[in-house]
């Protein structure tokens, strides 16, 4: 068929308190980002042992993914690998090469376009097979998936459950804000910008129809960066602010921008947002992000099964199917550029 593996790309978090610096620091490497905030991020990781979840659930997304493709029989063996820590994307190719894959797909454990959202994991790819050398493996990604059926129906059922004895709540989705200038360079030139902040308020409109919200708000969280460089705004906390002055009673939070219940929807959301909320008096809960959902195995082999099967590329917006390109390639030149 082709290719004979899947690299599992992902973020990767620190699972020990003596990895929280070193981490933190391959992150922001040559990003500006201030020392005081890398120190409060440091202390929302040791909260909880220096342990980021999201190596934890990456494993256990990856088990159910092979068990989807035993199921289908599909014979595809998935190696795991994170841009930040590890286990480092570097090794799992170096041994994917030491076992003659010559060509893989790789799922990235994001479903949207941008510069941190898509563009980043094309650097990594690149990066990877520089370093891998010339046995590296062919490696192609898999397109983005936020308008997807199964990751909208995962959202969807999430957020009804969130909904679920908490009467007039109002829904807030959630992702993570990235610099106004890394939005507005992200999609192709040429196409008026800002396609990741466009693409969660698509994915947001989906999933609350889906859930039969007609109410709602997109907002943003996890800013990073030096307070004077303009990031996408209200900031989830400050919004909760705002509702409560409206005279809303309950909030459900959908993080739509993310995956996984890694640390920035524990930490963020789970801790600071429903933290402000009780102060106000507020009912709060926090639909679950789709990991752990049987549906997200299954899109995750219906990606693959697009490349290997021909099997129709099923979506529910008008974006183009973007992100899927060969070792690293930009989907168009210039397309999703980092912060200026
Ligand atoms: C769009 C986006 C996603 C969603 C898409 C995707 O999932 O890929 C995402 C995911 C994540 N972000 C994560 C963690 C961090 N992000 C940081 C910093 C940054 N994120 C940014 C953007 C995004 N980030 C940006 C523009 C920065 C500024 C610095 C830079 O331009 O790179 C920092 C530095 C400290 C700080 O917060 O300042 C940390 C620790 C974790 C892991 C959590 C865990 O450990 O469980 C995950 C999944
Ligand atoms: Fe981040």
């Amino acid at each position: 068929m082709g290719y004979q593996a899947l690299l599992w790309l992902s973020f990767g978090g620190p699972e020990g308190p003596d990895e929280v610096m070193p981490f933190l620091e391959n992150v922001t490497r040559g990003r500006g980002v201030p020392p005081e905030r890398l120190a409060e991020v440091a202390v929302h990781y040791q909260h909880f042992g220096g342990v980021s979840p999201i190596n934890r659930l990456n494993r256990e997304a990856i088990a159910a993914v092979e068990k989807e493709l035993a199921a289908q029989g599909i014979d595809l063996p998935v190696y795991f690998g994170n841009r930040n820590w590890q286990p480092l994307a570097e090794d799992a190719v170096a041994r994917m090469a030491a076992d003659g894959v010559r060509r893989a797909l790789v799922f990235p454990t994001s479903a949207y376009g941008g510069y941190s959202a898509c563009r980043q994991y094309d650097e990594d790819i690149e990066r990877v097979r520089a370093a891998v050398g010339e046995n590296a493996p062919e490696l192609t990604k898999l397109r983005q998936f936020f308008d997807h059926p199964l990751f909208v129906s995962a959202f969807a059922d999430a957020l009804r459950t969130a909904h679920d004895g908490l009467a007039n709540a109002r829904t807030v989705f959630t992702a993570h804000s990235v610099p106004e200038s890394a939005d507005q360079a992200s999609g192709p030139p040429g196409e008026g910008g800002r396609r990741y902040s466009r693409q969660i308020a698509e994915a947001a409109r989906l999933v609350a129809a889906d859930a039969g919200v007609t109410e709602y708000d997109v907002v943003w969280q996890s800013r990073s960066g030096p307070a004077r460089i303009p990031w996408l705004e209200p900031d989830i906390v400050d919004h909760i602010d705002a509702l409560h002055a409206q005279g809303v009673k309950a909030v459900v939070a959908c993080p739509v921008g993310f995956v996984s219940d890694h640390l920035e929807v524990i930490w963020d959301l789970d801790n600071e947002a429903a933290g402000r909320a009780a102060e106000h008096g507020m009912g709060f809960a926090r639909a679950a992000t789709p990991n752990a959902d049987p549906r997200f195995a299954e899109l995750v082999v219906e990606l693959v099964r697009e490349h290997i099967a021909g099997a129709r590329a099923r979506k529910l917006s008008d974006f183009p199917a973007a992100g899927c390109t060969v070792n690293g390639a930009p989907c168009a030149t210039g397309c999703c550029q980092p912060a200026r």
